[in-house]
């Protein structure tokens, strides 16, 4: 018998990201090639918006999607939220040259006060959300702060593009397919003090570690690198990550739903006091995820260094938490 559809609301659906996430979720990429979906698209409540917005689905029409069993639009997360299942917080303004994610926060922090207070009077009890907007950690902080009625560990952050760009740095690095890559994991902000961290990482069961063997290469070009992509996009097209965004969304909770049968990945998720880090900390970790739930990955040595880059990111988060803190009671 077929599945019953799940919904899937998606904000900020008329911009960039939303272009290139909309029609991989109504194309099965989201949760599985079986599953049918409701697409239930926010916008603000702005003509322009709007209108392009009815364009996008004239669009998605124009697929004839098999597995596309409703979409619909909204201009009040209300209405968007109803009954959703996933929701992926898209919808925020992005950054330009020279700002970092951070100078987002006054611009973007409402947004996220106001989509948590709706998904908790009308999603699901169950609902899963993705934040995506900028600075993510931060915006997912207050969105599940601002819903007291749903479990806080169904908040989560989008850290997923830092582990695949990681990821496929050290594939270059080792020359290795990044399917051949195992236990990788980048702790922390999704920002500049990001730890991404292949101590632990495998390439058909050899320490990445050992093949590499280059701590000077580490430091000085693969973390610059994986925590700078964001601004070197924006410096080479002009605008910020669009497709890699949407495919690491999809990653993300295509994962956190299937499953990663036992594999490690990373994502953004409130602290439970695994490594020192607080308890509520919205914190990238390495994770797996079954039936639906992930679990941090536990017992994993953190040296000197890695704590010292621990400690930072930890920082820059607690700051941010900070200057929150008006906004979340
Ligand atoms: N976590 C991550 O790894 C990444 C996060 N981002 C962030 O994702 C966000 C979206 O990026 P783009 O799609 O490129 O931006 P965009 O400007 O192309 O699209 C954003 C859309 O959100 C809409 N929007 C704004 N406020 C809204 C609200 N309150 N409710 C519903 N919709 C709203 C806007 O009207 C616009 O259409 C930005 O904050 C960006 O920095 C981008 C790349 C990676
Ligand atoms: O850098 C930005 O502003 C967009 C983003 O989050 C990324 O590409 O990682």
């Amino acid at each position: 018998m077929a599945k019953a559809p799940k919904r899937v609301a998606v904000t900020g659906a008329a911009g960039q990201i939303g272009y290139s996430l909309l029609f991989r979720i109504a194309n099965g990429d989201l949760l599985g090639k079986d599953q049918p979906v409701i697409l239930q698209l926010l916008e603000i409540p702005d003509e322009k918006a709007q209108k392009a917005l009815k364009g996008v689905i004239m669009e998605i029409d124009d697929c004839a999607f098999p597995l596309l069993a409703g979409v619909t639009a909204h201009s009040d997360p209300m209405t968007a939220f109803k009954d959703a299942d996933i929701a992926l917080l898209v919808g925020a303004r992005p950054r330009g040259p020279g700002m970092e994610r951070k100078d987002l926060l006054e611009a973007n922090a409402q947004i996220f006060t106001v989509q948590g207070k709706a998904l908790d009077a009308v999603a699901s009890r169950d609902v899963k959300v993705l934040v995506v907007g900028n600075p993510a950690n931060t915006n997912a902080y207050i969105a599940m702060k601002s819903a007291p009625n749903l479990p806080a560990k169904n908040f989560t952050a989008m850290l997923r593009l830092d582990h695949n760009r990681a990821l496929s740095q050290v594939a270059a690095k080792i020359g290795q397919p990044v399917s051949a890559i195992e236990k990788l994991c980048v702790w922390g902000n999704h920002s500049p003090t990001m730890y991404a961290d292949y101590r632990f990482a495998t390439a058909n069961g050899k320490a990445v570690k050992d093949l590499i063997n280059d701590q000077v290469w580490n430091k000085d070009t693969f973390l610059p690198t994986v925590g700078k992509r964001g601004a070197a996009i924006i410096e080479a097209r002009g605008l910020s990550s669009a497709a890699s965004a949407a495919n690491a969304a999809i990653d993300h909770v295509h994962d956190w739903i299937l499953g990663t049968n036992g594999k490690w990945t990373t994502m953004g998720v409130p602290s439970d006091g695994s490594y020192g880090i607080p308890e509520g900390t919205m914190f990238g970790f390495p994770v797996t995820t079954e039936n639906g739930e992930y679990k941090i990955v536990q017992g994993l040595e953190i040296d000197e260094f890695s704590q010292e880059r621990i400690n930072i990111t930890l920082k820059e988060l607690s700051e941010e938490r900070e200057g929150v803190k008006h906004l979340v009671g």
